[in-house]
């Protein structure tokens, strides 16, 4: 478990949830990104057993995932963790519930990439996370207009906020929906597809 594990302070922690297969630069850029634009004490890289989406067929093992995302880490507020191994969790409206009982004095935000809001009405209990846990969407290029006019956005569209009325005052439990914000923030190309390819040409 990450470091802040039982600490009593209230801390504004990011989670940007992935395969991380590989972690690359964009996960760093959006990681840093939200810290400076949410003014987050920390962003978790949580890295996922298996996202229930994706075939397992070209998923490398855990341990490598998790060792990549702690390479792009900082080990300071940029934190790679096994959080939903060590919880058994799969499903991100799970791992929240847990991450929210043992760490109930935490504002939690969960980071998404522009394609990961389009593909989140496939999510399990996906309106029930969106209820309950702030969502910060990082412009992606090729993705964000297409996200925007997805059906995420639509369902979502009267709790979207300004980033910096996202998080203020945010009181779990109390608030009646956490609302949703998409960053303004330079675009970036990294991704897990692309480098699995060159890797494939170059192999
Ligand atoms: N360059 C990027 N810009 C914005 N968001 C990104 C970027 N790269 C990854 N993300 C986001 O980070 C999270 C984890 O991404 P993931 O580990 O799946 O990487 P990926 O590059 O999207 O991988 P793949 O190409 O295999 O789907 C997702 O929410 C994704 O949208
Ligand atoms: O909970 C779900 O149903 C669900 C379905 C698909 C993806 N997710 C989560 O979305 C995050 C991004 O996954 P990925 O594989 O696109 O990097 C990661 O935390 C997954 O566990 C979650």
């Amino acid at each position: 478990m990450p470091g802040p594990w039982g600490d009593r302070r209230r801390r504004r922690i990011g989670l940007l949830g992935g395969s991380f297969n590989p972690a690359h630069a964009g996960h760093r850029h959006v990681a840093e990104q939200a810290l400076r634009r949410l003014g987050l004490d920390e962003v978790w890289l949580l890295v996922s057993p298996g996202n229930p989406l994706k075939p397992r067929r070209g998923m490398a093992p855990f341990a490598e995932r998790l060792a990549a995302a702690r390479r792009i880490a900082d080990g300071r507020r940029v934190l790679a963790v096994d959080v939903e191994a060590r919880l058994g969790t799969r499903y991100t409206a799970d791992t929240l519930r847990l991450l929210r009982r043992r760490f109930p004095r935490a504002s939690f935000v969960l980071l998404l990439g522009a394609d990961n809001l389009t593909q989140l009405p496939r999510w399990g209990r996906w309106r029930e996370i969106a209820c309950r846990t702030a969502l910060a969407v990082l412009p992606r290029p090729g993705y964000t207009r297409h996200a925007l006019a997805g059906r995420a956005a639509h369902v979502l569209a009267r709790h979207r906020r300004r980033p910096a009325a996202l998080l203020a005052g945010q009181d779990p439990g109390k608030a009646r929906h956490a609302g949703w914000s998409l960053l303004v923030a330079p675009e970036h190309s990294a991704s897990a597809t692309a480098i699995r390819a060159a890797l494939a040409r170059a192999a």
